[in-house]
C-alpha cells in the first residue's frame, strides 16, 4: 500500500456562518496524512447548480439538517474510497460522480461529495508535503501560481439582506494596487469610509450575511452614489484606484409572471428593460464588472446584455452554475465574458477545474467565489492561486469565515514564486 492510500473517510455536521448545518469531511491516509474540508451554502441559488442534500425534516434544524448527506458518506462513499489512491483526484471524483449516477449529484448530495473531494486533495497535499495551492496548481496545469484580484463586498441587498435593496452586492475592486496586501489595505479604507457614509446617510450600520453594510437604499443609483462617496472619502479615486462591481443576482428578482421585480423602486421590467437599466448604471458610475444582470435561463437576452456592456466584465454566476456544458453554450451564444466559479455549484474538485479550464480556453475570465453561507475553510483561496483564477470574490472584510480566506491569501503572498494578478484579467475592452 502506498502512503497515499485512503484508509478512512468520515463526515460530521458543523455549522456555517448563518448557523445552519453543513458537512465537514475528514480523509485519512495510510502514511498518516489527514485532510479536512467543509462546504458552504448559497442563498441566491440557480436552478441548475449541483444539489445540496437537506433532510427536509422540520424537527431537524428547521429542515436544514444534513444527516442524510452524512449517512451517504458513511454508507456509500467511504466504502467506495477505502483502498484507493488519494493522488488520483480525477479518478476518485469520476468514481464519486458515477456512484451518484445523476448529473447534479441529487442522490448522494453535492455537499457530501464535495466535502470528501476537497478533503482528499488536502490529504494528498499533506502527504506530499506541499502547500495546497501547489497541489492544486499541479492538478489544474495552469502555470505559475498567482494571487487573484479581490472584489470585495461593501454594500449588500437581495436575499443576503432581507431584500433591503434590489441589487444583491455592491463590491469594491482595487484597480491600482501593485500587490495583494496593498489591494486589501485599499479595500479596508473603503470599507471604513463606507461605515461613515452609511451613518451620515442616516441608515443604521447593519450587517448582512456576508458582513456587508445594509443601508436599504430605495434605488441602486443611491447605493452606487454611496459607493463613490466611500471611495472618495477613503482618499482614493473612483474608477482609477477603485472600480465598482455589482452582482444583480437577477434570478432572485424573478416574479411569478417572469418579469424582473425591482421592488424597492416599484418597477417591474422585462429583459430589455433590465438591460437598459443595468446599462444606465454602467454609463453613470465607474462600474467595471456586472454579474448576473439577467436570470439563469434568460439565454436569449444574455448576448444583447453582453454586447451592451462589452467595455466591462460581464460575469455569469447562476447562468453558468460552474458547469462546463453551460459555459460552452454561453460561449457559442456570446453570453457573458467571464465565469463565476463556485466549488459547490459544481460538486467536485475535478469538475470545478474543468469549468475553470473551459472558461480559460474560450477566453473568458474567471472569478473564484465564496457562498453567502460559509465556513472557516479557505480551500477556495488556494484554488484561486494554484489554478490561476485571476479574480476572487469572498464577501466583506468583517467576518471570520471571510477573513480566513483573505488572510490565507496574505500567507501565500509571502511565498516565493507567487505573483499578483492585479487587474490584468478583468474582462472587457475598457477605454473609449
Ligand atoms: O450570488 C453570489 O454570487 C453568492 C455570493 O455572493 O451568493 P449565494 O452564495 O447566496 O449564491
Ligand atoms: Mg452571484
Amino acid at each position: 500500500m502506498a502512503k497515499t492510500t485512503i484508509t478512512a473517510v468520515k463526515a460530521r455536521q458543523i455549522l456555517d456562518s448563518r448557523g445552519r448545518p453543513t458537512v465537514e469531511a475528514d480523509v485519512m491516509l495510510e502514511g498518516g496524512a489527514m485532510g479536512r474540508a467543509s462546504v458552504p451554502s448559497g442563498a441566491s441559488t440557480s436552478r441548475s447548480e449541483a444539489h445540496e442534500l437537506r433532510d427536509g425534516d422540520a424537527a431537524s434544524y428547521f429542515g436544514r439538517g444534513v444527516s442524510r448527506a452524512m449517512a451517504n458518506v458513511a454508507e456509500e462513499i467511504a466504502p467506495l474510497l477505502r483502498g484507493r489512491d488519494a493522488d488520483d483526484q480525477a479518478g476518485i471524483d469520476g468514481a464519486l460522480q458515477a456512484l451518484d449516477g445523476t448529473p447534479r449529484l441529487e442522490r448522494l448530495g453535492a455537499n457530501a461529495v464535495l466535502a470528501v473531494s476537497l478533503a482528499i486533495c488536502r490529504a494528498a497535499a499533506e502527504a506530499g508535503r506541499e502547500p495546497l495551492y501547489r497541489r492544486l496548481g499541479a492538478l489544474a496545469g495552469a502555470g505559475d501560481p498567482m494571487l487573484p484580484l479581490p472584489m470585495v463586498n461593501i454594500l449588500s441587498g437581495g436575499l443576503h439582506a432581507g431584500r433591503g435593496m434590489d441589487v444583491q452586492d455592491f463590491l469594491a475592486v482595487p484597480l491600482s494596487a501593485a500587490d495583494y496586501p496593498t489591494a486589501l489595505h485599499d479595500i479596508i479604507r473603503v470599507r471604513a469610509a463606507a461605515e461613515d457614509v452609511v451613518d451620515r446617510y442616516g441608515a443604521p450600520v447593519l450587517l448582512a450575511d456576508e458582513g456587508g453594510l445594509s443601508p436599504g437604499c430605495p434605488s441602486a443609483e443611491i447605493a452606487l452614489g454611496l459607493m463613490v462617496e466611500a471611495i472618495e472619502r477613503a482618499g482614493l479615486t473612483p474608477g482609477r484606484d477603485i472600480g465598482i462591481a455589482i452582482d444583480v443576482a437577477a434570478t432572485s428578482l424573478l416574479g411569478a409572471d417572469g418579469s424582473y421585480a425591482l421592488s424597492r423602486e416599484g418597477r417591474s421590467l422585462d429583459s430589455a428593460g433590465m438591460i437598459e437599466t443595468v446599462a444606465g448604471w454602467v454609463g453613470r458610475f465607474p462600474i467595471v464588472s456586472v454579474e448576473d444582470g439577467l436570470h439563469d435561463e434568460d439565454w436569449s437576452h444574455w448576448p444583447e446584455l453582453t454586447r451592451r456592456l462589452s467595455r466591462i466584465q460581464v460575469v455569469g454566476d447562476d447562468l453558468f452554475s460552474t458547469n462546463p456544458e453551460r459555459i460552452r453554450r454561453g460561449m457559442d451564444l456570446g453570453a457573458a465574458n467571464s465565469v463565476l466559479i463556485k466549488l459547490n455549484q459544481n460538486g467536485t474538485l475535478t469538475g470545478t477545474l474543468d469549468a475553470l479550464a473551459t472558461a480559460r480556453a474560450g477566453g473568458y475570465s474567471t472569478v473564484v467565489s465564496a457562498r453567502s453561507g460559509e465556513t472557516g475553510d479557505s480551500f477556495m483561496s488556494d484554488l484561486a492561486v494554484g489554478a490561476v483564477g485571476g479574480q476572487i470574490k469572498i464577501g466583506s472584510v468583517r467576518n471570520t469565515e471571510r477573513l480566513e480566506k483573505y488572510n490565507q491569501l496574505l500567507r501565500i503572498a509571502e511565498e516565493p514564486g507567487v505573483s499578483y494578478a492585479g487587474a490584468r484579467f478583468l474582462a472587457g475592452r475598457r477605454g473609449p
